[in-house]
């Protein structure tokens, strides 16, 4: 599953855990993006702290890994590197990719495409608030899932820490604790950096 995870909530934890269970996959990668060329605010947390969330909120799932390919790639993060590096890492496996409703809604847009349904089987996950399509897609390289609907966004979750409410039970334990220690997200939609005192990097 790659994820920009700014920050990692229990939405993104709900749909791996179910597409896990479905498709009887033996582990669920989770692949932070280093730079997600799609998402324009400049305010991205840094890559070491996403990836460290992500980390801390998969823990305690045997199943569950992160793979720091995206980020340690460097430059702009495209789907296709992802999994050809996947693919190179682990020639025998067989690859899923989990995406939203709202990421498969756009991902004619990403780049090449018509090769990316060679490399992975594409699963779509229902998304509060998105409508769940496989319109111009590959019937063969995509399926389309139900997933318990949770409402929560990255974009709340920053929103919320920023207004002094609380992310409690939207995001694992360990994650509003990484957040509260390191004062993520104390300032969005701002030209204040995200992180006081760090820089993407
Ligand atoms: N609540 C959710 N239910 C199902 N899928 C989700 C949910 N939240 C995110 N996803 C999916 O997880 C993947 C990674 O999402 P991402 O890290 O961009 O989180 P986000 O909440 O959409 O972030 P942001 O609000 O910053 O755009 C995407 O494919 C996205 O569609
Ligand atoms: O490959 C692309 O062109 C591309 C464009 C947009 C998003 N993606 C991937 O889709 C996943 C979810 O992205 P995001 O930005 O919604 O967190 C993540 O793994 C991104 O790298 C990939």
């Amino acid at each position: 599953m790659g994820g920009t995870f700014d920050p990692i909530h229990h939405g993104h934890l709900v749909a791996a855990s179910e597409v896990a269970a479905r498709f009887e996959l033996d582990e669920v990668v989770f692949v932070p993006t280093g730079r997600p060329w799609q998402k324009s605010r400049g305010d991205i947390a840094p890559a070491e702290h996403r990836y460290l969330m992500t980390v801390i909120a998969t823990a305690s799932n045997p199943r569950f890994t992160v793979s720091r390919v995206d980020i340690d790639r460097g430059g702009f993060t495209y789907t296709i590197d992802t999994l050809r590096e996947l693919h190179d890492l682990r020639p025998e496996a067989d690859l899923f990719f989990i995406t939203g409703a709202d990421a498969l809604a756009q991902i004619l847009q990403w780049k090449d495409v018509a090769e990316l349904w060679s490399l992975a089987h594409f699963v779509g996950v229902s998304r509060p608030g998105h409508a769940l399509s496989d319109d111009g897609l590959p019937l063969d390289g995509v399926s389309l899932l139900e997933v318990p609907a949770l409402s929560i966004s990255s974009t709340d979750c920053r929103r919320r820490v920023a207004d002094g409410l609380p992310v409690w039970y939207l995001v694992p334990d360990g994650v509003v604790q990484h957040i509260s220690k390191h004062r993520l997200y104390a300032h969005v939609d701002g030209d204040l950096p995200v992180a006081v005192g760090e820089s993407e990097g």
